[in-house]
C-alpha cells in the first residue's frame, strides 16, 4: 500500500481506492461495465486519471498518438490470455412488421464473414442454406456460436486462470472438437484438391500463411485460430456499429428525414448497391457523414489497453513507470467537447464542407490553434495494431445501411432498456434491439433482402 501511495503515480488524480485495489476493475471487467467506471472518471477528473495502483487510463488527443503511433506502447495481458493460444498471441414479411434487428444485423456480420473467408455464408439468416461439402449441416452452423462462446468464457474466466496459474494450475482453452474437424476437413480438402480453392481468407492463409520466426507454413491449427480471431473481430464490430447507426438515426428524426431523403428508394429486389457506389457517389455523401458522426459517437473499442513495458514512459506530463496499464480511452476523446461542439449530439453535418455543414461549427472556430480537431478520432485506433479490416468494415457498413433504408423506413420499439456492456467491444447489453419496418416503395414484398446482401457482400 505504502509503495503504490507513493508511487509516482499518485499525482495523477482519480479515486481514492484507485491506490489501493483492482478489485473494482475486475468486477468491471467481468461484468462488461468498465467502460462506465472509465466514464465517469473521466468526467470527474479529467482527460488523464487514476482508477488502479497501476492502471491509468488517458483521454488526451496528443497523448493518445504518443500512446498508439510515436512510442507505440505493446498491448496489455488481457489479450493474449483470451487467445486460445496464449503465447501466440424471419419474422418480417409484412408491412410494418417488428423485427429483432441488432440480433439480424448480428447473423447478417456472420453470413458475411462467412462468405468472404470461407466461400460458404454460416447459414445465420437463411438456415436452409446448405454447409460446406463433407461438413454436417449442425456443425457448420454452430461454428460462430462455438466462436462467441468460447470468447465469453476465456474473457470472464482471465483473472481467474491467472490466479490459478499462480498456484502452478494452467487452465488452457481449446476449440470444440467438432469445430476445429470441420475447419480442418476443408483447410484438408482444399491442399489437396485446387479446384477447391477460391479467393477467400481461408486460401489465403493455405497458401501464403507463414510463421515468421521460421517462415514454415501455418499448421491446420494456427489456420483455426486465425481464421477464428477474424470471425471474432469482424463481427461484433460491424454489426454493433451498424446498431448504433440506426439507433441515432431513429432517435433524431430530423436526421432520418434529411437521410431517407438523400437515397433513392428502392424494393426490396433491386439490386443490391455496391459499397464502391456509395463511397463514390455524390448522393450518398449524407450517408458517409452519418457513418463518419456514429463512428465518433459509438467507437465500438471504448477503450484499447497497452502497458508500459520495462521503460519508464513520460506522457501528458506525468512519468509512468514501467508495467504501468495505459487504457486509450476512445470514447472520452471523442466525447470531448474541447474537440466536438456538443459531442453528445448526432451531428453528421460536422464532418461534410461548405454551405452542407448546415450551421455545424468549423473545426478551426472550435480550437483557433488546431486546424485538426476533427483528428481527436481513432475508431479503427492507430499504429501498427490498427484495425486491418477498416476497409472491410466500412464496405459492410455503407452496403448494409444503403441497402436497408434504400428499401426501408423504422421506428424504434418503445420501452426497451438500451445499455451497453463492454466485453473488449462495447455491446447491446441484452444482444437484442426491437424496430418496426415498413417499406419504402408502394409495394408489398418479402422482408428481408439479407440474403442478397450477403452474397454480394461475399463476391466483392
Ligand atoms: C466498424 C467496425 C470495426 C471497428 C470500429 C474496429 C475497430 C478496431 C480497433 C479500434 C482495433 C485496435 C485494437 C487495439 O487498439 O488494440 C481493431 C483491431 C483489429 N481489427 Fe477491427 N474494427 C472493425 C471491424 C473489423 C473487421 C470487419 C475486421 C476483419 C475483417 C477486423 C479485424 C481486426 C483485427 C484482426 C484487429 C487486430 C489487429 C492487431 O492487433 O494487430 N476489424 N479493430
Amino acid at each position: 500500500v505504502i509503495i503504490s501511495v507513493r508511487s509516482p503515480l499518485s499525482k495523477i488524480p482519480g479515486p481514492w481506492y484507485a491506490t489501493l485495489t483492482t478489485m473494482h476493475l475486475r468486477w468491471g471487467f467481468a461484468t462488461g461495465n468498465v467502460w462506465k467506471m472509465a466514464e465517469a472518471a473521466h468526467k470527474q477528473y479529467g482527460p488523464i486519471v487514476r482508477l488502479g495502483p497501476r492502471q491509468v487510463w488517458v483521454a488526451d488527443k496528443e497523448c493518445m498518438k504518443q500512446i498508439l503511433v510515436s512510442i507505440d506502447l505493446p498491448k496489455v495481458a488481457m489479450y493474449a490470455e483470451i487467445s486460445r493460444d496464449r503465447h501466440n498471441p424471419d419474422n418480417a414479411n409484412h408491412y410494418g412488421t417488428e423485427i429483432d434487428l441488432m440480433e439480424d444485423l448480428h447473423k447478417v456480420a456472420l453470413d458475411i464473414m462467412g462468405e468472404c473467408s470461407f466461400g460458404k455464408s454460416f447459414g445465420q439468416i437463411n438456415p436452409d442454406k446448405k454447409a460446406e461439402v463433407g461438413v454436417e449441416d449442425h456443425i457448420w452452423k454452430s461454428i460462430p456460436r462455438a466462436i462467441f462462446a468460447g470468447l465469453a468464457k476465456r474473457y470472464q474466466n482471465v483473472y481467474l486462470k491467472r490466479l490459478f496459474r499462480t498456484l502452478g494450475i494452467n487452465i488452457e482453452f481449446d476449440w470444440p472438437v467438432q469445430m476445429i474437424t470441420a475447419i480442418d476437413h476443408i483447410v484438408q480438402r482444399r491442399r489437396v484438391n485446387s479446384e477447391d480453392s477460391r479467393p477467400d481468407l481461408l486460401q489465403h492463409m493455405i497458401t501464403e500463411g507463414k510463421n515468421p520466426a521460421d517462415d514454415t507454413r501455418m499448421s491446420t491449427r494456427q489456420i483455426v485460430d486465425q481464421m477464428s480471431e477474424v470471425l471474432l473481430a469482424g463481427t461484433e464490430t460491424t454489426s454493433g456499429t451498424i446498431a448504433c447507426l440506426f439507433l441515432e438515426v431513429v432517435r433524431n428524426p430530423d436526421v432520418k428525414a434529411k437521410l431517407l431523403a438523400s437515397l433513392p428508394i428502392l424494393k426490396p429486389d433491386d439490386p443490391i448497391i455496391t459499397s464502391k457506389e456509395i463511397r463514390n457517389t455524390e448522393q450518398y455523401k449524407y450517408l458517409n457523414a452519418c457513418i463518419q458522426e456514429n463512428l465518433r459517437l459509438h467507437p465500438i473499442a471504448s477503450e484499447m489497453g497497452r502497458r508500459t513495458g520495462n521503460e519508464w514512459v513520460s506522457l501528458g506530463g506525468h512519468e509512468f513507470p514501467p508495467h504501468t496499464v495505459v487504457s486509450a480511452s476512445y470514447r472520452a476523446l471523442h466525447r470531448n467537447s474541447k474537440y466536438w461542439p456538443q459531442p453528445l449530439r448526432f451531428w453528421p453535418e460536422r464532418w461534410l464542407e461548405g454551405d452542407d455543414r448546415d450551421g455545424a461549427p468549423e473545426p478551426e472556430l472550435v480550437l483557433p490553434s488546431l486546424t485538426s480537431s476533427m483528428n481527436a478520432y481513432f475508431p479503427f485506433s492507430a499504429g501498427k495494431h490498427s484495425c486491418i479490416g477498416i476497409n472491410f468494415a466500412w464496405a459492410e457498413m455503407r452496403m448494409v445501411a444503403a441497402n436497408f433504408l434504400t428499401r426501408f423506413d423504422l421506428e424504434e420499439v418503445i420501452g426497451q432498456d438500451v445499455d451497453f456492456r463492454q466485453f473488449i467491444t462495447m455491446q447491446f447489453k441484452t444482444g437484442s434491439w426491437k424496430v418496426t419496418v415498413k417499406p419504402r416503395a408502394e409495394i408489398i414484398q418479402d422482408f428481408p433482402s439479407w440474403l442478397a446482401l450477403t452474397e454480394a457482400a461475399g463476391s466483392l
